[in-house]
């Protein structure tokens, strides 16, 4: 048995074409393909050439078929073998069948989705193997539509937890779910214009579906890509938009297509070889396909346009790039009409055979591994009650109770599909879940692992005759888009694309440990120990690999492990180490060759007139090997062009060497192998020279990297003493600020509390004041009265006076009364009565005069005393406190009383 039989997967690699426009060698194309060895028409070995650095080994790989740039996807499809995955899944000779895995490998941008599933206007494997299977089951295919109990029979026998839904009703459900636009969570539309994130200016590229217009490049964009780069590994993070998806037909047409329809069957047993020779054969196809070999890089496949109408943040200008939108701004659904799907490449002419004895029915299901977690991408998101966002529950890959043997995805959505048409349909509503942002390396790229499952479910015809339903058995291809390894600083991701970015390249280091493990174990003979329970992605890529050794598998049917095929896609102009990693891991064999420049020992070697041819040969796949000196190209000297070394066919490389004259072996053995051990000699001391050099230059390197580091760790000692010298310097400067405001506050407080103060002292002063009023208001009342009292004392006086002096006046000396008489103002005033009724004697007149005199003398005198007894009682009653009031009041009751005086003295 050969190698390349024995390997778990069989892998091809294809090289993207460059973009329109770009000239192929103005860039750093860093691979070359090596022509195909005289017994195979197709090449299956790549030199990878270290772009500027002449030091770095060259690394030579071989696969079991490279596809170079103008390599159609029909090209793709035959020499992949996919027709025979088919055929092996749908068993013609009877059995269970074979189930197959077609996956795609590579770094972003570098044309897996391309390769998989097509471009607008080129289909992609997937429709390709849909087509056939769907030509080649013909009449044996029964449909839901015409089978009413086909569903539930499939439900009863599906060993995986599975519901299963007919087409028509799914695609009644999806289509017609109007909550749908509003939920979709993982595709965003893409604008129309395309705006570069690094240009001031718009960017337009529009596709009509022509596969030239999308080759031809715009003014600006060539301004962009001068040096032939392409778009998706352009910094400027240019989006592609195609004029188709702003009018894309509204969906579901009035007359839903899957309504009674079948699908034209082929012809059975139409079986073509996938393995076309690069022959007549080949060229016919090539041929064929002449019209698809313009495809550029611009294009997107067909899907992709659904994942571009749904494209998400970094899409749109002015959202962060890579960051997915969140549902609720996701636009309507719109999915293609089935008529808009691409035609071509015609695979008409293609069917394989199938059991005739045998009914089947194909059973579609797809899912993607996200974050190493499963998700059915059939299944609607569901609305969560607590965050109000749509989110799809994680599937396990587990065994199952009528699958013990075998693990399987539990719990999915699968829906039996009748037609081609159905099945494309399905297909567009699971990839318009699927997870796809814009990137810096891509505009539309694959964030998760995309699986699309097409179950050929088999049974025994004429089973329900009985009524008796045999249960279905069957196998599956599984295709399988990979998403693309990237360097963030190339993808421009950040946040929740970075995260995305960092699973996603964990997943694929872990798928690249088992492709090396699987290529050493075929290399070196070794038991086949694939590590492929690491991750999700490569326990669903390997889990099928391996014969059953479960004790169950005596009582349940046999299954064959499954066959794989693995698309390797690389761009030769875009990131040499991201690409160069991947060959590593992927080739089936990997050669290692220290690079020299021609020396002393081309001349040895020149000089040996003659030696037999020797034959080498080294494992590969193995830890880098240093081998035989390897001439890069273009270096000088004959020796270059004598010993160019190829890599065999099979995974084990042999090195060959012959002379280019093809003299004769010499005569002289002893001689031969002394020139030899001379050559070897002379190439071990070339390496050693070599390693030496690369060493003293390592270790200058350390140096200057150590040095280099003391130096960031000065600075960075600088830098946290500035750091800390400015935060002391800004806490001070707040500090200050605190301060001030802290004062300023005080004072203002300060000056609230006096104010306070000065208003209670105020009102308590005021209340003061008031009291103090009405004391001295009565006090004054007091004196009012008394001053009354004196006043109407004064005018009784006065009266008494006026009388008095009046009396005198008109009395004569002789009758005048003596004063004496008079002692009381009563008695006065009884005694005038009485002087006046009873007149004296003459003789007693001037001793009654004098009496009289002295009488108002003392009445004056006791009037003075009363008046200071008066001015003393005032004074006491006033108090102390209006000491002033009293001493008025005293000077006024002086001032009358002498005015009183005088009046008196007037009198005498
Ligand atoms: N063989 C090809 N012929 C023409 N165009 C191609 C080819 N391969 C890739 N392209 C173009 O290159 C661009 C990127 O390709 P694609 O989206 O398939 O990359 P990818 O590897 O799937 O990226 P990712 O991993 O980010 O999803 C697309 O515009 C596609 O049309």
């Amino acid at each position: 048995m050969d190698r390349e039989s024995q390997s778990l997967f069989q892998v091809f690699l294809r090289l993207r074409p460059a973009a329109s426009g770009a000239s192929v060698g103005v860039g750093d194309r860093f691979l070359a393909v090596e022509d195909p060895e005289p017994d195979h028409s197709a090449p299956k070995h790549i030199t990878l050439n270290p772009p500027n650095d002449r030091r770095r080994a060259i690394e030579k790989f071989a696969f079991t078929q490279v596809f170079e740039e103008d390599a159609s996807q029909l090209d793709v499809f035959h020499c992949t073998g996919v027709v025979n995955l088919v055929e092996g899944v749908l068993a013609p000779r009877g059995g269970e069948g074979t189930d197959a895995l077609l996956a795609t490998l590579g770094v972003t941008g570098s044309g897996k989705t391309h390769t998989i599933l097509g471009s607008r206007s080129q289909r992609g494997l997937t429709q390709l193997a849909l087509d056939v299977i769907f030509r080649s089951l013909g009449q044996n295919l029964l449909d839901c539509s015409s089978n009413p109990t086909l569903e539930h029979t499939i439900s009863a026998s599906d060993p995986s937890e599975a519901t299963v839904f007919s087409a028509s009703s799914f695609l009644e459900n999806v289509y017609g779910d109007m909550a749908a636009p509003s939920r979709a969570s993982s595709r965003a539309p893409t604008p129309m214009i395309v705006r570069s994130s690094h240009s001031s200016f718009d960017f337009d590229i529009y596709s009509d579906g022509e596969d030239d217009h999308l080759n031809k490049p715009t003014p600006r964009q060539a301004q962009i890509y001068p040096t032939g780069h392409s778009q998706t590994n352009s910094p400027k993070s240019v989006r592609v938009v195609c004029r188709e998806d702003s009018v894309v037909p509204q969906f579901p047409p009035k007359t839903p297509l899957w309504r009674g329809q079948r699908h034209h069957l082929g012809d059975q047993a139409v079986f073509s070889s996938p393995s076309l020779p690069r022959g007549p054969q080949y060229q016919r196809v090539q041929q064929l396909t002449s019209h698809s070999k313009g495809q550029g890089p611009l294009k997107k496949h067909f899907m992709a346009s659904t994942a571009s109408i749904r494209q998400k943040a970094a899409t749109k200008p002015d959202q962060p790039q890579g960051e997915s939108f969140g549902p609720s701004q996701t636009p309507s659904r719109r999915l293609h009409r089935t008529s808009a799907f691409p035609q071509q490449p015609d695979v008409s002419a293609l069917s394989v055979s199938c059991d005739p004895s045998c009914e089947y029915a194909v059973v579609i299901s797809m899912y993607e591994v996200y974050n190493d977690r499963i998700f059915d991408l059939l299944t609607p998101p569901v609305k969560s009650a607590a965050t109000k966002e749509y989110r799809r529950r994680p599937l396990l890959f587990k065994s199952t109770e009528s699958s013990p043997d075998r693990k399987l995805v539990a719990g999915l959505r699968k829906v039996v599909c009748g037609s081609l048409n159905q099945a494309l349909m399905v297909l567009e509503a699971g990839l318009h879940e699927r997870r796809v942002a814009g990137t810096g390396s891509n505009s539309v790229s694959s964030r998760s692992h995309g699986f699309f499952c097409v179950e050929v479910k088999k049974r025994a015809k004429g089973s329900r005759r009985h009524g008796l339903e045999t249960p279905w058995g069957g196998s599956a291809l599984t295709i399988v888009d990979l998403a693309g390894s990237e360097r963030a600083r190339d993808a421009k991701t950040a946040g929740a694309t970075l995260a995305e970015a960092g699973k996603i390249n964990e997943s694929l280091m872990y798928l690249g440990q088992c492709l090396q493990m699987q290529s050493d174990a075929v290399n070196k003979d070794k038991p086949n120990l694939v590590p492929f329970r690491q991750c999700k992605l490569t326990e669903l890529l390997f889990s099928n690999c391996f014969p059953s050794t479960s004790s169950y598998s005596s009582s349940h049917r046999h299954r064959n492990p499954q066959k794989a095929v693995m698309i390797v896609t690389a761009d030769p102009l875009g990131d040499f180490n991201a690409t160069s990693q991947i060959l590593r891991y992927s080739a089936l064999a990997r050669e290692v060759t220290v690079p020299r420049i021609p020396s002393i020992t081309q001349t040895i070697l020149t000089n040996v007139a003659s030696s037999p041819p020797q034959q080498f040969s080294s494992p590969v796949g193995s830890p880098p090997l240093h081998h035989r000196p390897f001439f890069p190209p273009g270096s000088t000297g004959t020796s270059a062009n004598s010993y160019s070394p190829t890599l065999s066919s099979s995974p084990n490389i042999e090195r060959t060497f012959s002379h280019p004259n093809g003299s004769s072996p010499g005569s002289d053995m002893h001689r031969a192998t002394m020139e030899v051990a001379a050559m070897e000699i002379s190439r071990l001391s070339e390496e050693v020279e070599y390693l030496r050099q690369a060493f003293e230059s390592e270790r200058a390197a350390r140096y200057e990297a150590e040095s280099h580091l003391l130096s960031m760790e000065d600075r960075m000692m600088e830098l946290e003493q500035a750091i800390r010298e400015d935060c002391v310097a800004e806490f001070e400067r707040r500090l200050e600020i605190e301060m001030a405001r802290w004062r300023a506050n005080m004072q203002v407080e300060m000056e609230r509390g006096e104010e306070h103060w000065g208003r209670k002292i105020e009102v308590f002063e005021r209340g003061i004041m008031a009291s103090t009023s009405a004391d001295t208001e009565e006090e004054e009342n007091k004196e009012n009265v008394l001053m009354e009292d004196i006043n109407q004392e004064n005018e009784r006086l006065r009266r008494d006076n006026d009388i008095l002096r009046r009396e005198l006046a008109c009395m004569s000396p002789t009758k005048r009364v003596p004063l004496q008489e008079r002692g009381s103002d009563l008695s006065l005033a009884t005694g005038a009565e009485s002087r006046t009724s009873s007149p004296k004697p003459a003789r007693n007149n001037k001793q009654n005069a004098a009496t009289d005199e002295n009488n108002l003398r003392k009445k004056l005198e006791r009037l003075r005393v009363s008046d200071d007894n008066l001015q003393a009682s005032a004074a006491r009653n006033s108090g102390s406190l209006a000491p002033s009031v009293g001493a008025k009041k005293v000077r006024k009751l002086a001032t009358k009383r002498w005015d009183s005086g005088m009046d008196d003295e007037d009198l005498f």
